[in-house]
């Protein structure tokens, strides 16, 4: 694969650095080595591990098929030195990139065939009260906010609760999604043509910008909220939806001290299939090995798959797989569902190619995916037990000073 310079720096988390392939309609997704280098065999089984378990959980059919490509020595040095200057400071501790890539469709454009394609990214977190903080009535994002604002990571906390976002209340899910622009931090992103337009490090008045330059949305912030509720709450392909603005902009009472939990999801909604799999491994006892390699689970879940014969974008098979997967593969599976990001990319101009929305007379062609699927470490899973214990000690403590 060469790249030369034709690519173009999109963004980066913990794990991925992710550069767009300008002039295609694909995206390479950098690994980012932390110690042990993953060599091809491992990055195939993780490419695997998406294409065959993670995106036909969560949509039906077969769409955005991942693979693997090899950058040659010289030109990964290039392109490392290259993105130095184009990442932020605090992501450059992890500065190897491994040799072996991930090519996946760019999901923030709908088709190239336009001269606009607008995309909001929202990485939603845990969309329900885990086991361990259900006495306290509070979910892992909302509490994980005064950890962050502890340990200096962000200034302000987050009104955002993720259990708004996830209710299917359209009150609460405006709120949600109101707050996400607020005080966007890792959660909330907008895109125009590839390049982030609007993020954690934007003025709240760029958004009102923004808005007025999206003329599908008549600057109405009522219509723009609406059609994102529409999409996460449709049947993942749906066409024919009307978007307009009759629900008022109210917002719901979201007392910071609780966080509230409902179960009025329909079922068919990209927000439903993901909360299914985050609560995969609740009230499930999950043993890590720790003696097994971390990503050794991969491998044993693609066998199961292949030995079964099972092929998971035929719905019956799904529920058989779940069934037979250990609590800590279930646990595994949960984990990336609790991490990753929804894409919701969409044009004025139609395509029809792409399902679409109809606002104030206009069809939005648009397409809505799932990005970060990749496989996580095992150690997730022993963090996440020492997390949740440092956020009762901060809780107590709040208690305690009050
Ligand atoms: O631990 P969590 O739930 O806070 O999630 C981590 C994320 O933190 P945040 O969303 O900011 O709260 C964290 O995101 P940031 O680095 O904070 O942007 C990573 O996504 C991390 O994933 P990984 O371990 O690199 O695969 C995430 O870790 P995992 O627990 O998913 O491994
Ligand atoms: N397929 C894609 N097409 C276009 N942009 C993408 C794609 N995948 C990811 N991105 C962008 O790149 C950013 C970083 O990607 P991603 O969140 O997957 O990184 P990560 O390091 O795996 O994340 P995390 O920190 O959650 O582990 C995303 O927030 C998103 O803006």
């Amino acid at each position: 694969m060469s790249l030369g310079d034709s690519w173009n720096y999109i963004g980066e988390g913990n794990a991925h650095i992710v550069i767009e392939l300008l002039n295609t309609n694909y995206v390479l997704r950098l690994r980012k080595e932390n110690g042990e280098q993953f060599g091809l065999d491992s990055m195939q089984k993780s490419v695997n591990f998406v294409n065959l378990v993670m995106i036909p959980l969560l949509f039906s059919g077969k769409i955005n098929v991942n693979q693997i490509v090899e950058i040659p020595p010289e030109q990964l040095r290039e392109l490392t030195n290259k993105l130095c200057n184009l990442r932020p400071e605090h992501r450059k501790c992890k500065s190897i990139i491994n040799n072996y890539a991930i090519k996946s469709t760019n999901l923030t454009m709908v088709t190239l065939n336009t001269s606009k394609n607008y995309c909001i990214e929202i990485k939603p977190k845990e969309g329900y009260i885990t086991a361990s903080f259900k006495k306290i009535s509070m979910c892992y994002y909302c509490l994980k906010q005064y950890l962050k604002c502890e340990q200096g990571e962000i200034d302000i906390v987050s009104k955002y609760c993720p259990l708004d976002l996830f209710s299917a209340d359209k009150t609460r899910m405006r709120s949600a999604l109101l707050n996400l622009i607020d005080n966007p931090q890792n959660n909330f992103k907008l895109f125009l043509n590839g390049n982030v337009i609007y993020s954690e490090k934007s003025m709240r008045t760029d958004f009102d910008e923004i808005l007025r330059d999206m003329v599908l949305f008549n600057n109405s912030l009522e219509l723009f909220l609406n059609f994102i509720i529409e999409i996460l709450l449709g049947n993942q392909y749906s066409s024919n939806i009307v978007v307009n603005e009759s629900n008022k902009l109210v917002m719901a009472d979201h007392q910071m001290k609780h966080c509230f939990e409902s179960n009025n999801m329909q079922s068919g909604s990209i927000l439903h299939k993901l909360l299914q799999l985050q609560k995969l491994s609740e009230n499930k006892d999950i043993y890590v090995n720790t003696e097994n390699n971390d990503y050794d689970y991969v491998e044993s879940i693609l066998k199961n798959l292949e030995l079964n014969a099972m092929d998971l974008s035929i719905e019956e098979e799904k529920e058989k797989f779940l069934s037979l997967c250990e609590p800590e593969h279930l646990a595994m599976i949960s984990a990336v569902a609790k991490d990753c990001s929804i894409m919701i990319s969409f044009t004025p101009d139609y395509d029809s190619n792409f399902p679409y929305i109809e606002i104030r007379g206009k069809k939005i062609s648009y397409r809505l995916s799932v990005t970060d699927l990749e496989p996580k470490s095992t150690k997730t899973l022993l963090k996440r037990k020492d997390t949740e214990t440092k956020l009762l000690n901060i809780y107590k403590k709040s208690l305690e000073s009050k």
